[in-house]
């Protein structure tokens, strides 16, 4: 739980460090651009565009710190908002342990937010970090499921694959970010699974493995992963129509 001696400070750390290699070849998938902007900037807009949010930290791939920066530097955000740039690692937990290694000693609450979330509406960003500050350890937003989901048995690509069991959908979600936690909290999960854990998928998967418990607030349609090529083509749709709206 919190350290109530210290002043509350929220800060956003963005994994940036991935290739992108689902959505095939081209530059790191953060730095790729979405209506004319790179997707890291939007991302990086949607954490500063939430009033509790005083510093983001962005980790950049292991060797575009410095693009990174420049990029940041070239881009119009919020001057109330502090920006630290830190290169990343191999893995999405990596990265996202190097972020938290980086943050000052007055942060109290950190959200994790995937760079490849670039459109997440800022009322989930505060819906989290509320729910955060009303004293939940971690907290997720996430969607209830269109799909009907099976367990299988992963066999080769192609060939078919056994079903082992169909969950009950009506209790499953999927998990978007920002995901917000207690510092204290996700830096424990991570110190416990750098060297030789389990790992997971997501952060609230490390503090789960800790013990600690989680909850879901609702998350946003809009809030979508980009991950395929395809995905691509629904965020241009979902920006175009903003910018319509906006008369911009
Ligand atoms: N070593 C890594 C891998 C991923 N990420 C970040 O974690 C987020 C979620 O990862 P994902 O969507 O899987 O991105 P990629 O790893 O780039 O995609 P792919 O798996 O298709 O290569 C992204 O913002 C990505 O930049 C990261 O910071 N460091
Ligand atoms: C953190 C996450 O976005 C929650 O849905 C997801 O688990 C990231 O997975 P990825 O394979 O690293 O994109």
């Amino acid at each position: 739980m919190s350290d109530q001696s210290r002043p509350y400070r929220t800060a956003a750390v963005i994994p940036a460090a991935g290739r992108g290699v689902r959505l095939g070849p081209g530059a790191p998938k953060a730095l790729r651009a979405l209506g004319g902007t790179p997707m890291l900037v939007h991302a990086v807009r949607a954490m500063a565009a939430s009033r509790h949010v005083s510093l983001v930290v962005v980790v950049a791939p292991p060797d575009g710190a410095p693009e990174v920066r420049n990029l940041l530097d070239e881009h119009a955000l919020p001057e109330r908002t502090e920006f630290l740039v830190v290169p990343g690692g191999d893995t999405r937990q990596e990265s996202v342990k190097l972020g938290l290694d980086a943050l000052p000693a007055d942060v109290s609450a950190v959200l994790v937010h995937d760079a490849a979330r670039p459109l997440v509406p800022v009322d989930t960003v505060d819906a989290v970090v509320e729910a955060v500050r009303d004293g939940a350890p971690a907290v997720v937003p996430a969607l209830p499921l269109a799909d009907t989901v099976k367990e299988v048995e992963p066999g080769a690509p192609g060939e078919p694959e056994p079903v082992l069991s169909t969950p009950v959908r009506s209790r499953l979600r999927a998990v978007q970010t920002p995901q917000g936690f207690d510092r204290d909290t996700l830096v424990r999960a991570h110190e416990r699974f750098a060297v030789g854990g389990e790992g997971a998928t997501d952060d609230a998967g490390l503090v789960e493995q800790l013990g600690a418990p989680v909850v879901v607030v609702p998350g946003h349609e809009e809030a979508f992963k980009v991950t395929r090529p395809l995905d691509l083509v629904l965020a241009e749709a979902v920006l175009a129509r903003r910018r319509a709206n906006d008369g911009f």
